[in-house]
């Protein structure tokens, strides 16, 4: 039987929401990642170390020391952020990272920036004091195109700081296009981006051709083939500037299959399996574990993890439903074969 041992990978950006859901996300989430970049968009978001703080505690009230899990917490920027919350989230030990949502971009972003430049004097004390910043990549101008927005917020809101701030650490969250891919290859060293599997495995036909799949819809949307296929080639490439951030998302049910449906895609439970389909496809299994394992904590400068896990080429079938708090959830590729399975008890 084929197997795949690779180091305990970790998720450079998820979202494990808070309350009733967290009995089921941290539990998928460290069943294959020893750590995770939890988002702050919760309501209220969490904006300070003190809520970061509520946070974490309550996330580590769903683990268990034999899961051997770390949350690494997030603070969302507001226009109200100032350098001085910067020191103390840096003091505090656990807050790894700072992000950035343009005010109205996506699920819960409502308290975001208006004006990156708002931001400028906090991303001076970041770059200063090495605290990354996470970006929410797009642009929510009316007159932009939904899927031209990327694109644009690269042009006109990032190519700006990262050339004020040559030393400011940033990872391009979630990106779908060519552009980004192209953009993130021309920075130096402190520049990177995460790359979701679903942005891997699927682009805007699979949601769009022959019936609107609104388990596919997230945010930024999944783009033509081209850019599904730039993806593919950055993540398999070996540079350590790209790696593994599942942004697994869960939304309701019903709150997917309705009239205006929320923003997401949940890939948590199943998402290590799901990055191995998209290597293998690309004839690079050999190249998973440096995306899924070392590429992020070498740019966070943390440790790489020293456990292992084992995959193993075992074809089963993806669950109609998940459980979400008292909700049923959606996952991705519901009924689909999966090839790759983690193996139990590692
Ligand atoms: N990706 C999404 O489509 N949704 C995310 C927010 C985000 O990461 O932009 C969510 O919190 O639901
Ligand atoms: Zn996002
Ligand atoms: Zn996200």
């Amino acid at each position: 039987m084929q197997t795949l041992t690779i180091t305990r990978p970790d998720d450079w950006h998820i979202h494990l929401r808070s309350g009733a859901a967290l009995q089921h996300t941290v539990k998928d989430a460290a069943k294959q990642f020893a750590r995770a970049i939890v988002m702050p968009n919760l309501v209220p978001p969490v904006t300070n170390v003190e809520q970061a703080d509520e946070y974490r505690q309550a996330i580590m009230r769903h683990t268990t020391e034999s899961m051997d899990f770390e949350p690494l917490m997030t603070l969302y920027l507001t226009d109200n952020t100032s350098p001085e919350d910067i020191i103390v989230a840096v003091d505090s030990g656990f807050v790894k990272a700072c992000k950035l949502y343009p005010a109205g971009a996506t699920t819960n972003s409502d308290s975001g920036l208006t004006d990156i430049e708002n931001a400028y004097p906090v991303f001076e004390k970041m770059a200063e004091l090495g605290m990354p910043l996470l970006v929410h990549g797009e642009v929510t101008d009316a007159e932009i195109d939904i899927f031209d927005r990327e694109k644009v917020f690269i042009e006109t809101k990032l190519a700006p700081v990262v050339k004020q701030f040559p030393n400011l650490k940033v990872v391009l969250e979630h990106i779908t296009t060519r552009d980004a891919v192209e953009f993130v290859n021309e920075q130096g060293p402190n520049v990177a981006a995460t790359i979701t599997a679903h942005h891997l495995l699927r682009n805007r036909n699979d949601m769009l051709v022959g019936g609107i799949r609104p388990h596919l819809y997230c945010l930024p949307i999944l783009k033509r083939q081209e850019h599904q296929a730039a993806l593919l080639v950055a993540a398999t490439s070996g540079s350590p500037k790209f790696f593994l951030g599942t942004d697994s998302a869960p939304h309701a049910k019903s709150k997917k299959e309705a009239a205006c449906g929320c923003a997401g895609v949940y890939t948590a439970n199943a998402a290590i399996e799901l990055y191995a389909e998209a290597f293998e496809m690309m004839d690079k299994l050999d190249r998973l574990e440096g995306f899924a394992s070392f590429h992020g904590p070498d740019f966070y400068g943390l440790p790489r993890n020293e456990q292992k896990i084992t995959l193993v080429k075992e074809e089963w079938q993806m669950p109609k439903h998940l459980t979400l708090g008292n909700d049923k959830l959606v996952p991705f590729c519901a009924e689909d074969m999966i090839q790759w399975k983690l193996k139990a008890d590692q």
